[in-house]
């Protein structure tokens, strides 16, 4: 059976029914990756807060999301709440706006702990350094007793990710989790991700605007566009043998590095021109 089963997943904001995710259908096993790629506006982030039950109110959800065989869509608040930081979890974008900047980042990951489990004999506190050591920060305990912006932006999407993985959730959702960082930071945490992933046996769906990204997490992906899946697949055969026009221009964008040197480098747009320019 698989983890993750949504159908017909179709979400639409107030009373014109504006639809940003229309028709969406895909499947994720136990343990799998699975990447949603698509311009800003496609309805990759929608698709996310609809699973994780955090849409507003203003949000009109039909189909359905089954997660280990029980249906999200409908649910009450405080089931979804129960669920949350527990089965599943969500690594955001912006870390310092995702973390609490009055409360030290030990007590943010200790809180989510406590909220799922009861903390007998006092262990969270050695839980937390034990998962902040897991995310690769080496100093665990100095980063246990700071405030985020005392952190680098590395560390603080460490933090996000040590929040996530805590109560050892079968889904982990990660929302362009890299892009507020630089390069070098972003390849570090994008192997680590990768690195305690495998190690926690947890399932991934990992929403980018960039293919090369996703190509470094992810074995299949998804490609949305104006709220549809316009193709999916496995990232190798995606990147031998895109189908779709707009996959073909984010391919040729994901892989600059093979334009000789003084050539112009390809937009999608050269693919896939927008309405008025076609
Ligand atoms: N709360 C809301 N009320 C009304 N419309 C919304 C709301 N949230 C999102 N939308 C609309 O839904 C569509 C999809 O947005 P979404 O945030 O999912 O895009 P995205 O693919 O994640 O883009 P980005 O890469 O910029 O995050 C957009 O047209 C957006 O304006």
């Amino acid at each position: 059976m698989s983890l993750l089963q949504v159908t017909d997943l179709t979400v639409s904001f107030g009373r014109r029914r504006a639809v940003a995710v229309d028709s969406v259908s895909f499947e994720l096993g136990q343990g799998q990756r699975l990447g949603i790629i698509g311009e800003s506006g496609s309805g990759k982030t929608v698709t996310a807060l609809a699973l994780m039950g955090l849409l507003p109110e203003t949000a009109h959800v039909t189909g359905s999301i089954r997660l280990a065989g029980r249906e999200l869509v409908g649910l009450p608040e405080a089931s979804l709440a129960g669920l949350r930081g527990d089965v599943l979890s969500m690594v955001f974008q912006e870390p310092m706006t995702a973390l609490d900047p009055t409360m030290r980042v030990g007590r943010q990951v200790a809180e989510v702990l406590l909220l799922h489990t009861a903390d007998r004999g006092g262990s969270a506190r050695a839980r937390v350094i034990d998962m902040l050591g897991r995310v690769g920060l080496a100093d665990a305990e100095r980063v246990a007793d700071s405030f985020p912006h005392q952190l680098s932006g590395g560390q603080r999407q460490r933090c996000l990710l040590a929040m996530a993985l805590i109560n050892s959730p079968d889904l982990v959702i990660c929302d362009e989790p890299t892009t507020a960082l630089d390069v070098t930071v972003q390849a570090r945490v994008l192997r680590l991700l990768d690195e305690v992933l495998t190690a926690e046996g947890a399932a991934c769906l990992f929403i980018s605007h960039d293919l090369a990204v996703v190509s470094q997490v992810c074995t299949d992906v998804l490609v949305m566009l104006e709220g549809r899946i316009v193709e999916a697949g496995p990232v190798a055969r995606l990147f031998s043998a895109p189908e779709h026009p707009y996959t073909r221009g984010l391919v040729a964008t994901a892989r600059i590095d093979e334009v000789p040197p003084g050539e112009r480098l390809p937009t999608v747009e050269d693919f896939y021109p927008r309405e008025g320019a076609r």
